[in-house]
């Protein structure tokens, strides 16, 4: 895993799912190419939308220059030449794009709900296809994360192939997604126009000379030309270019409260020859680098049996040390990664209070406390952290603020938050962040503890939070994290950070701090 960047080229570092659509990497073949979702992804171009009205789920679809139709079409229109992973990877993709939705969210809400999915293809295309089965959603998942990850690249090869940039730049987003999907949701001639350009791109494949933009000039640039290549925003390439590229692993929690041990899952791992290491930092975590999908497959998820985690969100659990008979609030607790952890750790004794703003992502944390069996520590609240705290009497021991941040360092597995983060949000969520400090310390008992948390390495959302609640509030102080992570995750200010280059994981912080009696 320590390979440099001046001798690797980092595409190779990606896992499995992402070799799927690294245009660069995967022998293609004309006809799987062109035919296959598995080695061509569904492709929206979207640099050329300043004037495109945002899409939202219930906005009804009225933006014929998009490529959806202007008026909401007859219902059950069934089109048995489209198939459903296409369709529902576009409206995805689109509902991302142009509705902010989070990409994680719209997978979760997917399994299982094949009507709602097909409900908004008919809104947005004008018709429905053939149901979704479970097949069809994996290959969503995959289409449409292998399109939000090489956004960038896919546009460069596409406008290198238009005739011009104003052709490219007038095109319909939906148009690139592919041939049928164009010819029946937009005019006939743009199923030609995507076949034009998929070909064209087979045979630049074949003779292995895809267009990449050269690496010279100033160094503005240079930066340009990089971030074309890799596929991210200019503005954070270099700080970030280590952070993504260089994480290929993925933590694997084995659930203790279901009974199940490290020991047990590296057993089931070696049975279906998924290839794996223990981890060298929790005891209850597995890397996996490739075969995500035969452990999903085998179920294991679905029964509860491990979480896909990664071991820096572990680490910034062990921070808080939670154990049996502990009573914790989680204060930004959605999805649940952390809370699960946590609850699995209290062995069936204590409680955690989870809340959070967001109904959805409430709900998702709900249904895996409920499959990993720890749904009976877990109280989930609906609620805005700020007023919860101000009406709130109860005070907790732990407090755990897990909050939103720009998610710097997971970029390598949140590839929407690329496109999502704008240097001008930055200011914003740094005020959210001291506010909810702020209303999160109101939580802790006296002597008790709050961690804050992100996974982000930007010292602003970090370092530079924590520093300034300690002004406004002197009655806390640090208590340095070296006690509860190995000694090379601990700052020597005390704080927990984990770093993408030199750790292999995600990039997180964490500040463990104290209220005085
Ligand atoms: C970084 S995520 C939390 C991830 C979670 N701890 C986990 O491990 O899965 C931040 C969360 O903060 C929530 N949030 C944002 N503002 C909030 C507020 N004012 N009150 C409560 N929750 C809030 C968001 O909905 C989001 O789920």
């Amino acid at each position: 895993m320590a390979a440099t960047i001046t001798n690797f080229h980092p595409l190779s570092l990606f896992s499995e799912t992402d070799l799927c659509f690294n245009p660069t990497k995967l022998n293609f073949t004309r006809s799987s190419f062109i035919t296959s979702p598995h080695s061509f992804p569904a492709i929206i171009s979207h640099a050329h939308h300043q004037n495109t009205p945002p899409f939202s789920s219930s906005s009804k679809p009225k933006f014929k220059k998009t490529g959806v139709l202007d008026s909401p079409m007859k219902t059950q229109k069934l089109n048995l030449q489209v198939s459903p992973h296409r369709a529902v990877a576009a409206v995805r993709l689109m509902r991302i794009e142009f509705g902010g939705a989070f990409a994680d969210l719209l997978n979760e809400r997917g399994k299982g709900s094949g009507n709602n999915e097909m409900e908004y293809v008919e809104r947005t295309l004008g018709f429905r296809t053939r149901d979704l089965e479970e097949r069809d959603l994996r290959l969503v998942t995959d289409i449409v994360g292998g399109a939000i990850r090489w956004r960038k690249y896919l546009d460069y090869l596409i406008l290198s192939l238009c005739h011009d940039e104003g052709s490219f730049r007038s095109m319909e987003p939906l148009l690139l997604q592919n041939v049928n999907l164009a010819k029946f949701a937009l005019r006939p001639g743009a199923g030609n126009m995507v076949n034009g350009i998929l070909r064209k791109l087979v045979s630049l494949k074949d003779k292995d000379s895809l267009p990449v933009p050269k690496l010279d000039g100033n160094d503005r640039a240079q930066a340009r030309a990089l971030a074309t290549t890799h596929s991210h925003p200019v503005v954070v390439l270099l700080i970030l270019f280590f952070s993504c590229f260089f994480i290929c692993s993925l933590g694997t929690r084995a659930n203790i409260a279901k009974g199940l041990t490290r020991e047990d899952l590296v057993m089931k791992l070696n049975l279906l020859k998924v290839p794996h290491e223990p981890s060298l930092h929790l005891d209850d975590f597995v890397r996996v680098r490739r075969g995500m999908q035969t452990v999903i497959q085998n179920g294991f998820l679905k029964e509860g049996l491990c979480s896909v985690q990664d071991e820096s969100a572990g680490l910034a659990v062990s921070v808080l040390d939670p154990q049996p008979d502990d009573c914790i609030i989680d204060c930004c607790a959605a999805p649940g990664g952390k809370t699960l952890f946590m609850a699995s750790r209290l062995n069936g004794r204590g409680m955690i209070s989870a809340i959070d703003i967001n109904k959805g992502r409430l709900r998702i944390l709900e249904e895996t406390a409920k499959l990993q069996s720890v749904d009976g520590v877990i109280n989930c609240i609906h609620a805005d952290l700020r007023s919860f705290a101000d009406s709130n009497k109860l005070k907790f021991n732990k407090v755990l603020l897990d909050a939103p941040c720009s998610g710097l360092g997971v970029l390598s597995k949140r590839p929407d938050l690329r496109w999502n983060r704008k240097l001008e949000d930055m200011e914003e969520l740094k005020s959210l962040q001291d506010e909810l400090l702020d209303a999160a310390c109101k939580l802790v008992k006296p002597g008790g503890v709050l961690v804050y948390s992100t996974c982000s390495i930007d010292p602003e959302e970090n370092e530079d939070r924590v520093f300034a609640f300690l002004i406004r509030h002197p009655e806390f102080q640090i208590d340095p994290v070296h006690s509860y992570v190995p000694p090379d995750f601990s700052t020597e200010q005390g704080f927990f950070c984990s770093c993408p280059v030199k750790h292999s994981m995600d990039g997180a912080f964490a500040a463990r701090l104290i209220q005085s009696q």
